[in-house]
């Protein structure tokens, strides 16, 4: 830490904190960096949850927190041209659609006009709270989505896919697979929470959704090496450290307070930027 001494009394000299993280960010080798099987994804958050204690709805407010903190870094409200910052939030039936409404309900109080599409609602008290507490906003929720894509690139600035996450496994079953189609064909930027939807979870899909943000949360997970989107963060700051040496997760420092780190694009870590 930078210090400067004026007569006994040491200071911290403005900004050096911020000039140390970046310099350990920009010492990260990025290609050195952790990138979990779905087995891995499986087993620490099964841990955060028997030997640390965490509850499922702590972790997915602090993942949807950061979701919705990269989104509003990401595609700045201001910028957005259709009606007064229309987003249109896609929910699946596990945690994964649980860290969308989360994401929702922050990026509604940052200003942002969230819709939410949640077709298979698991009967959990807590995702009906969720659904609550988006209602009790004043969040439409979507009784079907349009299957025409270019009705939603028309109402929407952004699609947040909330839809499938670390679990997802197979070929996705018939009532999302037309969601999933019809998203491909939206010409809004996406923004996917964990993984794209409907991508192999190790390997990626070359035909699948493109989303121009990711943001991974814990760690990327394998299918990100294949992620060729503009802009990728890391979020979800909840792993103690002892969990992180016991996975041995190699992940750039998050800079002081902040709830996300960005990564660099695949390409910059390849050299072929
Ligand atoms: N530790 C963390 O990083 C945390 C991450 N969180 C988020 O939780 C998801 C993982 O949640 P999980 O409930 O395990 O699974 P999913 O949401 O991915 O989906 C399960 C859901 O999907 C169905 N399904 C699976 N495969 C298919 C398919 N081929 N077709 C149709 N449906 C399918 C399955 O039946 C289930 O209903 C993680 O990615 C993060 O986003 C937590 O919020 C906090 C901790
Ligand atoms: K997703």
């Amino acid at each position: 830490m930078e210090r400067i001494t004026v007569n006994r009394f040491s200071f911290r000299r403005k900004g050096s904190h911020k000039k140390k993280d970046e310099a350990k960010e920009n010492a990260f080798d990025f290609s050195k960096m952790t990138h979990l099987s779905q087995e891995e994804a499986q087993q620490i958050d099964e841990e955060l949850f028997t030997e640390y204690a965490f509850s499922v709805d702590q972790l997915m407010e602090l993942a949807g927190y950061s979701c919705a903190v990269a989104i509003a870094k990401t595609f700045p409200l201001e910028k957005m041209t259709r009606d007064s910052g229309a987003i249109l939030v896609c929910c699946g039936p596990g945690n994964n659609g649980g860290d969308g409404m989360v994401a929702a309900r922050h990026l509604k109080l940052f200003g942002y006009k969230p819709s939410i599409f949640y077709p298979k609602r698991p009967n959990k008290p807590l995702f009906q709270s969720l659904v609550k507490q988006c209602e009790g906003m004043d969040m439409p929720f979507l009784s079907f989505l349009p299957s025409e894509a270019s009705l939603i690139s028309d109402s929407y600035n952004l699609v947040v896919d909330a839809l499938f996450g670390f679990s997802f496994k197979g070929p996705p079953r018939s009532d999302f697979a037309s969601v999933l189609e019809t998203l491909k064909n939206v010409e809004v930027p996406i923004a996917s929470i964990d993984v794209p939807s409907g991508w192999d979870v190790e390997k990626g899909c070359e035909d699948g959704l493109k989303p121009e943000l990711l943001i991974s949360l814990t760690a990327p997970k394998l299918c990100a090496k294949l992620f060729n989107g503009k802009t990728h963060y890391l979020g979800g700051r909840f792993i103690p450290k002892s969990l992180a040496q016991k996975y041995e997760l190699n992940l750039p420092p998050y800079p002081g307070t902040e709830c996300v780190v960005e990564l660099k694009s695949n390409a910059e870590i390849n050299g072929s930027d």
